[in-house]
């Protein structure tokens, strides 16, 4: 079926009508603690649940009149339909004429034969993969997987970049607490030979399993940390007298201690990984989207079979929500239209992510190529030019320490960064400090964040403490600055499953509201091609020559200074 033409968000009635409440609210002064004060239900009207999630949207720069017409805007931009079309496979990628299904990778057994694309019954590939990943698991945690030379493993590397390391390093950051198996796990992403040198150094070889993750497996960080790891490993063992680098040993300790995660199975083999131990996905992946495939073996290795299938069903119960519920009342769908209408009506131009949990301390990260490497673009799904403001830039970091290096800009500064606070009723390490619940102060600390920006300090106030006149002004906070915030029981594998499909739906919303197709990345791929013929020119005049006078300069400083 063809995808139909985006919609140009811009030339709708519904953004006509935003555009007129917008100034209608600039005219009458936002103010979050009027609107607290006229409407007592205010909270209760703006608070969410889906999944096992809760949300307070109340603190946003919204009315009942908003949110209206936000979901008038997600209706006349087609959300309704390229939700549909996307979990039923269409190729709403267009510029990679593929279908977008990271959807089907967290759907049960029981729904095998009901999801035929290009031919294929979708949920029984994944569950063939999904069966091969945990049995592997299960015999690496057991130890009946044993090194060359018959050791457990103990360590896992894991070697990736883009979509094939930040989800799994955030997500075994995350989940550190279930991790019950006495696996530990390295991530190598960087070509920097700084990054691989760090990551194996005090490893055993003999207890290391590396895991050589690359949906393409072509892409030249990886294959290169992959090549210098295999060096490594071999040279290591044959150092420690367990093999004797003949091609024949060197061969078994490959297929001991090397296995693959790719949709290019015919190149895993080329490397010289036995497909017995490769895992596959599919071009219906996207990278971005991809750390409950086959690419987040690490965590089944680490975390065991069963909290994987958690973290599974997690994703599956923010997915069915955010298929199943109207727009207005869609909590996903909201939080993607309220990010439109800051970015393209309050011209906000960054996005804080902030849990208030130190193990999502990557998942600003995570969320940094997932939004922005979906959303940063120039043109429409049909090659049309986007006429507003796309991709927002996504940043954070965790808890208090963000407090203590940014939040002045967000609290005082004159650019607005709407911000969404994450935190969890229940800690995993409780502690006491003087009789006070360290985790209690913790979240005190969130909840008084959230009251700081929205209802601010006005000079009154600040005066009545006794401030002295001329430094007033510095003292005043304005308030009306929005967040979100996402509280939960427990960061638990579920929990970690609802939050990632939670922000894949959002950043889903704003494209299609921008007529963005989020599934590709053109955009990488002319620094790609240019690395490719710099890098001769550091030793080859010819190519030097060819450079631009700038990356000339550069080259020629190099030369000056390399020992
Ligand atoms: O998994 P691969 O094919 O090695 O690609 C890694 C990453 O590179 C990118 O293509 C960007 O360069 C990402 O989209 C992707 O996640």
């Amino acid at each position: 079926m063809a995808v139909s033409a985006p919609v140009d968000a811009t030339k709708t009635l519904a953004w006509e009508a935003l555009k007129a409440h917008y100034d209608a609210l600039q005219a009458e002064g936002i103010s979050l603690k009027d609107w607290f004060a006229a409407d007592p239900d205010r909270v209760s009207k703006l608070t969410f649940q889906a999944g096992d999630l809760h949300f307070d949207l109340s603190k946003n720069l919204i009315t009942d009149e908003t949110v209206k017409l936000l979901a008038d805007l997600g209706r006349a931009c087609g959300v309704e339909e390229r939700r549909a079309a996307m979990f039923a496979g269409e190729h709403i990628n267009t510029t990679e004429d593929r279908a977008v299904l990271h959807t089907a990778l967290r759907r049960p057994a029981e729904q095998k034969g009901q999801l035929i694309v290009d031919g294929q019954d979708v949920v029984a590939d994944v569950h063939e993969v999904l069966d091969r990943m945990y049995a592997f698991a299960e015999r690496v945690r057991s130890g009946e997987w044993r090194g060359v030379t018959g050791k457990k493993i103990e360590h896992l590397v894991s070697i990736g970049i883009g979509g094939s390391d930040l989800g799994p390093v955030m997500a075994y950051e995350a989940l550190r607490p279930y991790a019950d198996a006495g696996i530990d796990c390295r991530y190598i992403s960087n070509i920097d030979p700084n990054d691989m040198a760090e990551k194996v150094k005090g490893l055993d070889p003999e207890t290391t399993l590396v895991i050589i993750v690359s949906k393409t497996f072509t892409t030249l960080e990886t294959l290169t940390n992959a090549r210098e790891v295999k060096a490594w490993m071999l040279e290591q063992l044959k150092a420690a007298g367990a093999i004797d680098g003949s091609d024949e040993q060197n061969a078994e300790a490959i297929a001991k201690h090397f296995v693959a995660v790719s949709t290019a199975l015919d190149l895993v083999a080329d490397f010289g990984i036995d497909p017995e131990n490769a895992f596959g996905f599919w071009n219906w992946v996207g990278g971005r989207y991809s750390v409950d495939s086959a690419v987040g073996l690490s965590l089944i290795i680490v975390l065991g079979p069963e909290r994987f299938q958690q973290f599974l069903a997690g994703f599956r119960a923010i997915d069915e929500y955010f298929e199943n519920t109207p727009l207005e009342e869609n909590v996903v769908a909201l939080m993607g239209l309220m990010n439109v209408w800051y970015v393209n009506f309050f011209g906000a131009d960054t996005h804080a992510v902030l849990p208030y949990t130190q193990y999502l301390h990557r998942f600003p990260a995570y969320l940094q190529q997932l939004t922005m490497e979906s959303n940063g673009k120039q043109v429409r799904w049909d090659g049309s030019a986007v006429t507003c403001h796309t991709g927002e830039v996504f940043w954070g970091e965790p808890g208090t320490n963000g407090q203590h290096a940014f939040y002045q800009l967000i609290h005082q500064g004159n650019v607005m960064v709407p911000a969404d606070f994450i935190a969890f009723a229940n800690t995993h390490n409780p502690a006491q400090d003087n009789g006070q619940d360290v985790h209690e102060l913790f979240l005190g600390n969130f909840l008084a964040q959230t009251k700081a920006l929205a209802f601010g300090k006005t000079a009154e106030e600040v005066r009545a403490e006794g401030t002295p006149e001329e430094i007033v002004p510095a003292r005043v906070f304005t308030g009306n600055r929005p967040t979100t915030s996402i509280f939960g029981d427990t960061l638990t594998p579920f929990a970690l499953g609802e939050l990632i499909a939670l922000y894949e739906h959002i950043t889903f919303v704003q494209g299609t509201v921008w007529g963005i197709d989020s599934y590709d990345q053109w955009g990488v791929e002319l620094g790609k091609q240019l690395a490719k013929q710099i890098t001769p020119a550091f030793h080859d005049d010819e190519a030097l020559a060819a450079q631009d006078a700038s990356t000339r300069a550069l080259i020629e400083y190099y030369r000056a200074h390399r020992q």
